[in-house]
């Protein structure tokens, strides 16, 4: 078991999509060995290349040397399946934010980690304690909660659940600084602190466009110009994925049962239309124009 903030010398990550692939890449800067598994050979692929792509900008802009680049590549491993983290002494799951998806994750994980690993989830919103409740580790589970894009992003919000011991939120919250993060502490509310507050901005940005307050490009205009936002609202629902933004108001509705996080009927009709934002090539902007064009 990693002793209290220092024993952490090996990273797992479940999912290797935007988030996942993220985490791996500051991890492996960090000088730790990092094991990315996801059950699609070919998101591991993307994974590689994206994580490959956004070192080499990071040596174009000299923030880092082409010789730490391909060490930090060299330190990570990819699979499909769950044994391969073995070995780790922390596994981060960032898999779809799906409830029943990361409690069979865990249910896979647990059977092949270590005694003494910890478990820590990405998920935007999921109650820890709830997630904690499904495992054979509540005491060394935590919420660990990066934001995209990981590389440039500065925090790392930890949620701690009812059960998760001092070791653990220690442990963790070194391994975020080790990777050149800032942690703000969350307690265990739904959607915790970031999201409690950008999402439901989100949903409202896609109300004003289905009331017709103002089309997509006035909407986001109007953020980036008037309150100084770098992406406006529906851009940045494009760029987090409208699916993760629906399943966050629909664990804030739910969980806070209250009317004021309803997820927008328009929000709905876009998940169900599968257009999920930026990685699946249309949102509220269609992403096979460039630039982007609003799709109304
Ligand atoms: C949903 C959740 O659970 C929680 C969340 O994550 S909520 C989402 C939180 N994230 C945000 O709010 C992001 C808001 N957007 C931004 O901050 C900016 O638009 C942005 C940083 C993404 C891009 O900034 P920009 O000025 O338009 O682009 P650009 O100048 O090209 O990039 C700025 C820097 O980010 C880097 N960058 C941009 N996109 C990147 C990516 N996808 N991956 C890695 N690096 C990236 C660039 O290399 C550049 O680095 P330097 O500062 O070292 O030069
Ligand atoms: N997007 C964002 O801005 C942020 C997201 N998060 C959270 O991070 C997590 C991941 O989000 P994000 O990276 O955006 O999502 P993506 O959709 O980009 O990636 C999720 C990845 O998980 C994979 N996956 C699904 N099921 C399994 C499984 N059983 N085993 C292994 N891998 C699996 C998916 O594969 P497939 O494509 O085959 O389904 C996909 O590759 C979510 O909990 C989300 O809420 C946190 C902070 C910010």
């Amino acid at each position: 078991m990693p002793e209290a903030g220092s024993g952490i010398a090996s990273v797992g990550v479940i999912g290797a999509g935007q988030m996942g692939n993220g985490i791996a890449h500051v991890a492996a800067l960090a000088g730790l060995p990092v094991v990315l598994v996801d059950v699609k050979p070919e998101a591991l692929d993307k994974a590689l290349t994206t994580i490959r792509k956004n070192m080499d900008r990071q040596v174009a802009k000299s923030t880092l040397q082409a010789p730490d680049k391909d060490a930090a590549l060299a330190r990570i491993q990819t699979g499909t399946e769950m044994a391969a983290l073995s070995d780790c002494d922390i596994v981060i799951e960032a898999a779809t934010e799906r409830e029943e998806t990361k409690l069979s994750i865990f249910k896979s994980a647990c059977a092949v980690l270590k005694e003494g690993a910890i478990l820590a989830s990405n998920t935007s919103s999921i109650p820890i304690t709830r997630l904690a409740a499904a495992t054979d580790r509540p005491e060394r589970f935590i919420g660990m909660h990066f934001m995209n894009p990981v590389p440039v992003m500065k925090l790392v919000e930890v949620i701690r659940g009812i059960a998760t011991s001092d070791d653990t939120f220690v442990a963790v919250q070194a391994l975020a600084e080790r990777m050149g993060k800032t942690t703000a502490v969350a307690q265990d509310y739904p959607a915790f602190i970031v999201n409690r507050i950008l999402v439901p901005m989100i949903n409202e940005a896609v109300q004003s466009l289905q009331e017709g307050v103002g089309d997509i490009r006035s909407i986001d205009a109007a953020m980036k110009l008037g309150a100084n936002h770098p992406m406006g609202p529906l851009e940045l629902g494009d760029f987090i994925g409208l699916d993760t933004c629906l399943a966050i108001m629909r664990v804030l509705h739910e969980g806070m049962g209250d009317s004021k996080y309803r997820p927008s009927p328009l929000l709905v009709k876009y998940v169900e239309a599968g257009w999920l934002g930026r990685k699946t090539g249309r949102g509220f902007y269609d992403y096979t124009q460039d630039p982007p064009a609003p799709t109304r």
